[in-house]
């Protein structure tokens, strides 16, 4: 059985299905990460006039901006197999071995999520990734025996959103590591007026950018949202998404005038209203908020960071003056903002 047929080995995440239609499919057609792509696109090059495999590849960067696209990219311009898998779901090293085992010649070994490999796994990818080997012990008790099994030569291409919870062997062993970033909103324009395409929907210009503006710098939001914005316009009998089309829905949708979304603005206020602007601890807003505090620090964070709404501390998240203006509250008199004291 190939190794991508076993359930097990290959969860489907949700996301990911409604996502297939929008992905492009080589390095060409995906916009944006231009420094990123013009890397790539060398050591591809190189790996293939040497006939090599491509060294190991490590994705990082907040969800939905390309992780396991470009894994698939990668694979389809290298002209080689790729099997995903994630990281939670290879419990044992015998998956593990399992899959490696399975590969082919140059294959792309996919691991989502590697940050959430279980040490013990973890250990026999270290001898894989360096040398291209598996040590495995056969056998029990005394007439137990370690043997290696060369492996073929294949590239390890893992994604994670934290690349802070890697262990320094994992991400020692990468040759290519790639930070994905933020898209900004003239490339957001791009991948919008390209999916609109794809899903045969006529959008003006100025819709266009009003999707791209409120999609939190992400591809995956602003496929998501486009498609809502769709099935407004449809209802309503519009032909052409316009500005006013897109900014109706998207207000209908809570997305407000800089892209958040109703959990950011919980995020927000909680800091603000309860916690006088912060700081706060991180495990105090995500009990406060009921959500995981992985959904917090990977999901709802590193935009409103990015944006200038909210500091990471030593003590804990503070808001700034911008998250304090975009709330359109001013913060308690004597607080501190920015380092600086507010009256
Ligand atoms: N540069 C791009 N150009 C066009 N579409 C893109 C681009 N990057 C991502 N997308 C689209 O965004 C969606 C999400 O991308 P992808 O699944 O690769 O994200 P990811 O980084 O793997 O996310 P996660 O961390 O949640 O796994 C896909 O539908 C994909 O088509
Ligand atoms: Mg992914």
């Amino acid at each position: 059985m190939a190794v991508t047929d076993n359930p097990h080995l290959t969860p489907q995440r949700q996301p990911e299905d409604i996502d297939a239609a929008l992905r492009p499919k080589s390095l060409d057609e995906f916009i944006g990460q231009e420094a990123a792509r013009s890397n790539l696109r060398v050591f591809i090059e190189a790996a293939k006039s040497r006939s090599e495999a491509l060294d190991h590849t490590l994705f990082f960067g907040p969800p939905g901006l390309g992780k396991t696209t470009l894994a698939q990219i990668i694979a389809r311009e290298l002209g080689v197999g790729f099997r995903a898998t994630s990281g939670p779901v290879i419990a044992k090293s015998g998956d593990l071995a399992a899959l490696l085992t399975n590969l082919e010649e140059g294959d792309v070994l996919f691991i989502d999520e590697i940050h959430r490999l279980n040490p013990v796994v973890e250990e026999v990818l270290y001898p894989a990734m360096e040398d291209r080997a598996l040590d495995l012990i056969i056998g029990e008790g005394p007439s137990a025996r370690s043997v290696r099994i060369d492996l073929p030569q294949f590239t390890l291409i893992g994604a994670t959103t934290r690349q802070g919870l890697l262990t320094t062997p994992l991400r020692d062993r990468f040759g290519i590591p790639v930070r994905l970033n933020f898209y900004s909103v003239e490339e957001l324009e791009k991948v919008v007026h390209r999916a609109a395409k794809l899903l045969d929907l006529g959008i003006a210009p100025d819709g266009a950018t009003e999707v791209a503006r409120r999609a939190r710098g992400t591809p995956r939001i602003a496929g998501r949202l486009l498609r809502r914005v769709r099935d407004f316009a449809n209802v309503a009998g519009t032909a052409t998404v316009d500005q006013k089309t897109a900014d109706a829905s998207l207000t209908r949708l809570e997305v407000d005038s800089i892209g958040l979304d109703a959990m950011d603005r919980r995020y927000l206020h909680m800091i603000a209203d309860i916690y006088k602007g912060g700081p706060v601890g991180v495990e105090t807003l995500a009990a406060g908020l009921s959500e995981p505090r992985d959904t917090i620090e990977e999901v709802i964070e590193p935009y409103l960071i990015q944006l200038g709404l909210v500091a990471r501390t030593a003590r804990g998240r503070a808001l700034n003056d911008r998250g304090w203006q975009h709330l359109g509250l001013k913060p308690p008199p004597g607080k501190e903002v920015n380092g600086q004291l507010f009256d």
